[in-house]
């Protein structure tokens, strides 16, 4: 265990600006921890943390491994965060207290929580395996990109400009539509017929976005010859 900048495990510091947190709701991610979150923020003597307006989740206490964690910024700035909640005309008898869904499955979370704030509560929302996993894929589909992808990504978004950088969805198409991978060669002529009428939209991204003509009709060649044969 490795604890933040600036700490002394199991000592909670107050005042001077800093304020620990009273509660903590560790998940589950589509548990339905936003709507909590603002039931908690109805009530005129709690305050919920949010690092990024309208985000709550601050993300503290997740390990390393975690696609993100800020437990790198300091304690210091974690209760100053939390202090900063007094804008909202609380009482120091108020509650303060944050949402990050993903500490629930984080397997560093609950020792860094334990080691700063052993007397917190801590909120878990569980909801049925099944239905969490499709909200929760349904988010990932929403955003596109996700998951160990963007970590992937980001290194190349740090060396080359955005511009020259474009990021297709293998459930979208291009796949097929590079005539590379299905439709599987023993395919009916019909389906691929129309497979390479479906995909040609993305055909034409392709190009488009490489400075090429939209269309490679004039070729001759097949759209499979074109991609296998170029660029040269
Ligand atoms: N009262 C209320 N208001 C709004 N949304 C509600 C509420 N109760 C549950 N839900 C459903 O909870 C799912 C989102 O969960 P989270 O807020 O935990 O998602 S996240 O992890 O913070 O992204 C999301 O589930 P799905 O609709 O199945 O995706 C929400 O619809």
């Amino acid at each position: 265990f490795c604890p933040p900048p600036g700490v002394v495990p199991g000592v909670q510091p107050l005042g001077h600006g800093r304020r620990a947190p009273d509660f903590l709701v560790v998940g589950t991610v589509k548990g339905g921890t936003s709507a909590l979150g603002c039931a908690a923020e109805a009530h005129p003597s709690i305050g919920m943390l949010r690092i990024e307006a309208p985000i709550y989740e601050s993300h503290f206490f997740n390990g390393n491994a975690s696609f993100y964690s800020n437990w790198d910024r300091g304690q210091a700035w974690y209760e100053r965060s939390l202090d900063g909640l007094k804008a909202h005309d609380m009482t120091a008898a108020s509650l303060v207290g944050e949402k990050s869904p993903d500490y629930l499955c984080d397997p560093e979370a609950p020792m860094r929580i334990f080691s700063l704030y052993p007397r917190v509560t801590i909120i878990a929302l569980l909801r049925e395996p099944v239905a969490r996993a499709y909200s929760h894929w349904n988010m990932i589909k929403q955003q596109h990109v996700s998951g160990r992808y963007i970590l992937h990504l980001q290194r190349y978004e740090k060396l080359f400009p955005r511009s020259a950088l474009n990021v297709f969805i293998y459930e979208d198409g291009p796949p097929a539509a590079l005539g590379q991978s299905p439709p599987a060669p023993h395919a009916q002529a019909v389906t691929r017929c129309r497979l390479q009428r479906d995909y040609a939209p993305y055909n034409e991204r392709l190009y488009t976005w490489l400075g090429l003509q939209p269309r490679c009709a004039h070729s001759g060649r097949r759209v499979s010859d074109t991609i296998a044969t170029s660029p040269t």
